[in-house]
């Protein structure tokens, strides 16, 4: 039994956002204060949800707040993850917006690891969204290891103990070295902004998926940072084995090998 009071204050802050190789269900903007170096800087968050079956798109068809709510209580969403965007500003007209398309670490982001550069790349894209005015950090849920998932990628550390590289280990475990798809996430970013941006990133391949979208990406702003003994080697393997552009190449080499 769905309230009917929910689903009247639900009702306008859900779209259907279609293009022609993905649906997906938007919920948003929600107010999301959030604690940057002890400054409260205040985002708007969304959360989507794409659409995989008939029945969530004939929900999404008849359009009918109730009809998707009905279904939420049986898609047992916390077994997987769903990918989510804080955009801050005014996102939708400002002339320069600053994105950053950020590819889930739940050993990086959460717990802070430092094998990787992920956790320092979330804090200081959002700090330079910030910065900028405004812009939007696309957080993919099901990125985790750059596609294999997080059981996966714990298999792959402990093969990388062992000796291999990152994209070793991948393939060791019979997966492509980077399978993200960025679709959704594009999709996503054209239903709240048509103006060009400005893409934060290392990653040729996510610089390529945007401009192959026909997104104006007039700049790429490079981020690389927080190198220690611990990820060296995870950085270096970026820039000479994954195609990362190499900005740092000469500190990466110098510093800690
Ligand atoms: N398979 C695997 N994935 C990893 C490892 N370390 C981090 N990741 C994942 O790599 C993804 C981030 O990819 P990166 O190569 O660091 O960076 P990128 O997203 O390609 O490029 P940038 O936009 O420049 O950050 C996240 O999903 C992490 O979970 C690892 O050792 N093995």
């Amino acid at each position: 039994m769905i309230y009917d009071n929910a689903v009247s204050i639900l009702k306008d802050k859900l779209a259907t956002v279609q293009s022609d190789t993905s649906t997906n269900i938007l919920v948003g903007p929600i107010r999301l204060p959030v604690n940057l170096d002890g400054k409260t800087v205040v985002f708007q968050w969304y959360s989507w949800l794409p659409v995989q079956d008939e029945a969530d798109r004939a929900a999404c068809e008849t359009a009918t707040t109730e009809a998707l709510i009905k279904r939420l209580s049986s898609l047992n969403l916390a077994e997987g993850q769903q990918s989510s965007v804080l955009v801050y500003g005014d996102f939708e007209h400002a002339e320069d917006a600053l994105i950053r398309m950020h590819s889930i670490c739940h050993t990086g982001d959460i717990f802070g690891s430092k094998r990787c550069d992920c956790g320092y790349q979330l804090e200081q894209s959002m700090k330079m969204i910030a910065d900028n005015g405004a812009g939007a950090l696309f957080y993919l849920a099901n990125h985790e290891g750059r596609g294999i998932g997080l059981f996966s990628k714990a298999m792959a550390y402990i093969l990388q103990e062992n000796g291999m590289d990152t994209v070793e280990a991948n393939l060791a475990l019979g997966f492509v070295d980077d399978s993200r798809s960025y679709t959704d996430a594009i999709s996503i970013l054209k239903h709240l902004r048509q103006q060009p941006v400005t893409l934060i990133t290392n990653n040729p391949k996510k610089l390529e998926a945007l401009k192959a979208s026909g997104m104006n990406v007039v700049k790429r702003v490079p981020l690389w940072g927080d190198v220690s003994e611990f990820n060296v080697k995870y950085l270096q393997t970026k820039v000479n084995r994954s195609g990362h552009f190499g900005q740092n190449e000469e500190i990466l080499k110098n510093e800690y090998a």
